[in-house]
C-alpha cells in the first residue's frame, strides 16, 4: 500500500518538529516536505504531498490554507487565532475546491478534547463557569485557542438550556483583573516558565464547585491527534472544525 504523502508547514517549530517526527515514526507517512518561514509555498505542491500540517503562526495560517485549498491539498490545522469571519473564509474557498478537506483542530490531545465536551455537558447545570488556561511564556496568543473555544461550548450550552448572564457583581476592578470576556465567561490567561499547555474549566453552584484540569505535559500528547487528522482528513471533504468529528467519543 502507498504511503501518505505529508507536508509539515512550521516544521522547525516546537509542534512542528515534533509532528516532523510523528510523520516520520508512522508506517502508513512519508514525509514529503518540511518548510518552515523561508520557505517558499511552491516547494509544497512540488512536493507532492496530500496532506499539509500547518502549525505556524496566526499570522501565517491563512495564506497557508489558501495555497493548500487551491491547490487540492488536504490540510490540517492545529494553528490557533480562528474567529467565525476566518472560518467562513476558508469555508468559502471550500466552495470552489469541494473534494478537498481541512481539518481545523483547537487542541489535538485526547486530554483536551474530552476537557471541552465535559464543560459543554456540565454548562447547564451551574450558575457560574470560568476558564483558566496555563501555557509557556513564548506562546504567541492569548487566551489560548483551547480555552476560547472551551467558553464557547459552554456559552452555547448556558443559552441552550435559558440560562441568564453569570452572577458577577464587581463594581470595581483593575483591566483585566475579571479575565478576557469570550461569550460571556470570563477567560484567564497564565504564562509561566516551565509549563506546556494547561487548562481548568471552574464551574460553581449552590454550595459545591466542579473543576475539570487537563494537563499537556510534552508535545509528543498532541501527535496521536494530528496523526489521526492526518489520516481521516482526505476523506471529510469540506471543513471540519475540532478533532472530536473524527473521534467516536460515544461509543
Ligand atoms: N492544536 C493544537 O493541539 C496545538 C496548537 N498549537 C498551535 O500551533 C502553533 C505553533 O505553535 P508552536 O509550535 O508552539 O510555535 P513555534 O513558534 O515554536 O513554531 C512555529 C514555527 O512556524 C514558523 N513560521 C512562522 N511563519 C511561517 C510561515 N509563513 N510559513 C512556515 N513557517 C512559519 C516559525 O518560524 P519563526 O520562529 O521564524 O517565526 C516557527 O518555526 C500556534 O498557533 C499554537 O497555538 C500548539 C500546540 C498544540
Ligand atoms: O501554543 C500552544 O502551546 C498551544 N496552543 C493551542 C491553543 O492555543 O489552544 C493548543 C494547546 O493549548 C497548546
Amino acid at each position: 500500500m502507498s504511503k501518505l504523502r505529508v507536508a509539515v508547514l512550521g516544521s522547525e517549530g516546537r509542534m512542528g518538529s515534533e509532528a516532523v517526527r510523528a510523520v516520520e515514526a508512522a508506517d502508513d507517512m512519508e514525509l514529503a516536505a518540511a518548510l518552515d518561514r523561508d520557505d517558499s509555498l511552491s516547494a509544497l505542491t512540488a512536493s507532492g504531498a496530500e496532506v499539509a500540517v500547518d502549525l505556524t503562526h496566526p499570522d501565517a495560517v491563512m495564506g497557508n490554507l489558501e495555497h493548500c485549498v487551491s491547490n487540492g491539498v488536504h490540510a490540517v490545522v492545529g494553528t490557533t487565532g480562528w474567529t467565525d469571519e476566518r472560518l467562513a473564509t476558508v469555508r468559502g474557498w471550500l466552495e470552489a475546491s469541494p473534494r478537498t478537506g481541512v481539518l481545523i483542530a483547537p487542541n489535538f490531545g485526547i486530554g483536551a478534547v474530552l476537557t471541552m465536551r465535559f464543560a459543554r455537558q456540565a454548562a447547564r447545570f451551574f450558575e457560574s463557569a470560568e476558564v483558566v488556561e496555563l501555557h509557556h511564556p513564548n506562546k504567541a496568543d492569548a487566551p489560548s485557542g483551547t480555552a476560547a473555544r472551551t467558553a464557547q461550548l459552554i456559552s452555547s450550552a448556558r443559552a441552550e438550556a435559558g440560562l441568564p448572564d453569570q452572577p458577577d457583581a464587581t463594581s470595581t476592578a483593575l483591566d483585566g483583573a475579571r479575565g478576557a470576556d469570550v461569550d460571556g465567561v470570563p477567560v484567564h490567561s497564565v504564562r509561566l516558565r516551565g509549563l506546556v499547555a494547561h487548562q481548568e474549566v471552574l464551574f460553581g453552584g449552590e454550595g459545591e464547585t466542579l473543576t475539570i484540569r487537563h494537563d499537556s505535559l510534552h508535545r509528543s500528547s498532541f501527535m496521536p491527534g494530528v496523526l489521526l487528522g492526518v489520516r481521516r482528513v482526505g476523506s471529510a471533504p469540506g471543513l471540519t472544525y475540532g478533532l472530536e468529528h473524527f473521534l467516536d467519543l460515544d461509543a
